[in-house]
């Protein structure tokens, strides 16, 4: 966790690159300009105050019809995500999880991962995600949204890895979460880390998140207002005091 993470927008080799994205709700002009690149296999926080326009990024870098991307370039190992469409993303490999998890109702938590199976993509077996999360396969048969609020964030990221990921964005990954039931989710991130897929982790836990991620970016009012390292961040109290309130 010790490298400098966050790279100038024009490193052409970054695993993940995005330049001057602009996207909109209607005529509200909410991220504003956004540039950032990071490494391959790296977690990244990406943090702000609440309405500094975290969950639009990640749905704009995930390709969500809203906001609506005007301009701007997203480069995923050089494959350009920013003309595709959420499917086509997804199928290129970007999978967000969302907030709200989205665990479908009337469907055991085995048929949630089968959904995610239907585009024939090769991700994770079940098997690996169920070692990776044994409450999930003790509860394999139960109905998805009868689980906690913790195995149900198990299930969305099982779902996200039994597809052909590589940028994992996730929403407020430990909202809701008892710190015991938060670990588990942490140590779940390093061990994905680990198999060398990219993480981008927006989280009102800021401390939580810095402490899992290599790099921070910090978004105000639609803008990147820092990137470096987690470290950094942890360590400047001015930067924590103005963006983050912690
Ligand atoms: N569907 C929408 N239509 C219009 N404005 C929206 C919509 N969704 C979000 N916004 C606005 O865009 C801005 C950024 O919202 P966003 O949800 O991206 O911020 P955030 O940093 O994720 O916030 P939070 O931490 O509260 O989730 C806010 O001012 C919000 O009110």
């Amino acid at each position: 966790m010790s490298n400098a993470t966050v790279k100038p927008e024009s490193d052409k080799d970054a695993y993940l690159r995005v330049e001057g994205l602009k996207a909109y709700y209607g005529d509200s002009y909410i991220v504003q300009d956004v540039s950032f690149s990071i490494n391959e296999g790296e977690i990244v926080a990406l943090l702000g105050r609440n309405g500094a326009g975290k969950t639009s990024t990640l749905r704009a870098i995930a390709r969500a019809a809203s906001p609506e991307l005007r301009s701007g370039s997203i480069w995923l190992n050089g494959v350009g995500l920013h003309e595709m469409q959420d499917y086509e993303a997804a199928l290129a490999g970007v999978q967000l999880v969302p907030e709200d998890r989205r665990i479908i109702p009337g469907l055991t938590v085995e048929e949630n991962l089968d959904i995610a199976c239907i585009a024939g993509s090769s991700g994770w077996s079940y098997e690996r995600i169920y070692e990776l999360f044994p409450r999930l396969k003790e509860r394999r048969r139960q109905e998805g949204i009868t689980l906690s609020g913790g195995e149900q964030q198990m299930l969305a990221i099982g779902r996200a890895l039994a597809r052909d990921i590589k940028l994992l964005l996730l929403d407020e990954p430990y909202e809701g979460l008892a710190p015991v039931v938060r670990h588990d989710i942490e140590n779940a991130l390093i061990e994905v880390k680990n198999t060398g897929i990219t993480t981008i982790l927006v989280e009102q836990n800021a401390v939580a998140a810095l402490r899992l991620s290599d790099s921070a970016l910090i978004l105000d009012t639609g803008e990147i207002v820092y990137s470096g390292t987690a470290a950094e961040v942890l360590q400047n109290e001015e930067l924590r005091h103005e963006y983050l309130a912690i």
